[in-house]
């Protein structure tokens, strides 16, 4: 589930105007933009606070809007709420999470680098910065951070997760928070806020202020450089260097045909596999893991397959989908539907016939194999980018040509040799290629790039090996491939043939 932070209302009914309930203010901070709610009653017993916890959950509900319990678990658990917030004297976030499961929202109050950064090791889904500013509303018990603190919280963060900041904020000092605390492609995901729409005379017409500051604030804040395909290229070789000098460990859950070539490609560019199937590891899994890669092949272990997703997720560690078959059987239609709705993906790479179908675009599948042609590159370029953009992730269409797109922009990767058809796993082998290259790139796009590149220049690589005959021989070469461009990545300068193909232009 994908959390809006942008305008957070945490509650406090000792502040609710007299002529009002603490009820019509939420109501009215909902109609005006409010985007998660929080209820924090210090004063209430559990019974009341129960019973009021559900008369909001019916509220928060009709908005679509989550709902966050501050500090009480049992009363989170009892009205079935999306979460909770703990500060950092409250149950620890382990035990928590022990509790609560990998599916609910956790938030954790910190003040520093070293808070932040233990949070987001235990799996937090977003963090709350405080105190910005001096605050009536709670006895603050640290001097405020200002605006220069939150901006250092958010820099030193060792895995960019949601934030919000917490404080004394008010429309008057609210955008000045969000741009002066932003750094580089780092910047507060919303702002929390109790005493300025609680005590509002008018909650809707506050948030909506605040509502369209934050608006113009996230329109203005620079996308990251986009790189010509030369650039990309060289940021590939950084690549592989980078993955064979930190060795990132890379969860498959896969399928019993490929699963050996899985952890070989793995093994080749110098990343380490581990190819658990098992839910009681999951969560000790993911605090070491670097990227997972789930392939739909064989098609077992979905309840695994999700929740290694949403526990990596948690962990900020990108999820790559490989939907072998999509599109096949009706049963394998509705693994994806849920992969897409309860999974944050990263990356989903598939061949034409998949990817074709999971965009409503034709699309045939035999069995796993794509069959029939792709409706030409018009047809590749719109479904790429078209479901990358509705699911706000990278998507590979593989095929004589690679198409690759985050949505915005798509390039087609021409290198590659047919043999690569004739040998069962290659596509499998690919997607373990581009999830390692997840590891360790700050962008999918470029990461889904650099994979392709990797593992299509290695069967070029491969059939000139003279000892090459036939798939038999192929498959061992490209394994060796893999391991010689690890070994010299600058094989990628001279081979590479990349293409970005002009988005407007295509449509
Ligand atoms: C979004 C958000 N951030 C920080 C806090 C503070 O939580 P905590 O440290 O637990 O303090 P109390 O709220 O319990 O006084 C928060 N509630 N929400
Ligand atoms: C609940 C809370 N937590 C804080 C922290 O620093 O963790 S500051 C705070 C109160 C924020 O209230 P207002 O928006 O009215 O200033």
């Amino acid at each position: 589930m994908k959390v809006d932070y942008s305008l957070y209302l945490v509650t406090d009914s000792s502040l609710v105007p007299k002529n009002t309930t603490l009820l019509a203010q939420i109501e009215s901070a909902l109609q005006g933009g409010t985007t998660i709610v929080q209820l924090r009653e210090k004063e209430l017993e559990t019974g009341p606070f129960i019973a009021l916890g559900l008369q909001v959950k019916a509220l928060t509900q009709r908005y679509h809007v989550p709902l966050i319990i501050n500090d009480r678990l049992d009363v989170a658990q009892a009205i079935d709420a999306d979460g909770v917030h703990i500060g950092q004297d409250d149950m620890p976030l382990v035990q928590a999470r022990k509790i609560l499961g990998p599916t609910k929202i956790i938030g954790v109050s910190v003040y520093n680098q070293k808070e932040a950064n233990d949070a987001i090791a235990n799996g937090a889904d977003y963090l709350g910065i405080g105190a910005v500013w001096d605050t009536s509303t709670k006895k603050i018990k640290r001097s405020p951070l200002g605006i220069q603190g939150v901006q250092d919280v958010l820099r030193l963060m060792d895995v960019p997760i949601p934030t919000v900041a917490i404080g004394g904020i008010h429309v008057s000092n609210a955008q000045e928070l969000m741009i002066g605390s932003a750094s580089g492609t780092r910047h507060l995901d919303g702002l929390a806020i109790v005493s300025a729409i609680i005590a509002s005379s008018d909650p809707k017409q506050t948030c909506q202020a605040f509502s369209g500051l934050l608006n113009n604030v996230f329109g203005s804040f620079e996308p990251p450089i986009a790189l010509d395909t030369s650039s990309i290229v060289e940021k590939s070789i950084k690549l592989v260097d980078l993955l064979k000098q930190t060795g990132p460990m890379v969860h498959h859950i896969t399928n019993y045909v490929v699963i050996n070539d899985n952890a070989n490609a793995t093994l080749a560019l110098g990343a380490s596999p581990i190819m658990s199937t098992n839910t009681e590891e999951i969560d000790d899994l993911a605090a070491v893991n670097d990227a997972l890669l789930l392939n739909m092949g064989t098609l077992n272990d979905i309840d695994a397959m999700i929740l290694a997703a949403q526990t990596n997720t948690r962990h900020g560690h990108p999820v790559v989908l490989d939907p072998v078959g999509a599109g096949a059987t009706q049963f394998r239609k509705d693994t994806v539907a849920r992969f897409l709705k309860e999974c944050n993906l990263s990356v989903i790479k598939g061949n034409g016939g998949e990817i074709l179908s999971m965009a409503n675009r034709g699309g045939r599948s035999r069995g796993v194999d794509s069959v029939g042609n792709n409706g030409g590159e018009a047809n590749a370029v719109l479904a790429v980018s078209e479901l990358a953009k509705n699911n706000g992730c990278v998507v590979v269409m593989t095929g004589p040509m690679d198409y690759i797109s985050d949505g915005t922009r798509v390039f087609v990767v021409e290198n590659g040799h047919p043999m690569m058809a004739l040998i069962t796993g290659s596509g499998c082998m690919a997607s373990s290629v581009v999830a390692c290259f997840q590891a360790v790139s700050e962008d999918p796009l470029i990461g889904a790039v650099a994979g392709m590149l990797t593992i299509t220049i290695a069967s070029e690589l491969a059939m000139k090996r003279p000892e090459v005959k036939g798939p038999g021989t192929f498959r061992a070469a490209l394994l060796d491939e893999l391991y010689t461009i690890s070994n010299s990545p600058e094989l990628i300068r001279t081979h590479a043939r990349l293409r970005e193909i002009p988005l407007a232009r295509s449509n």
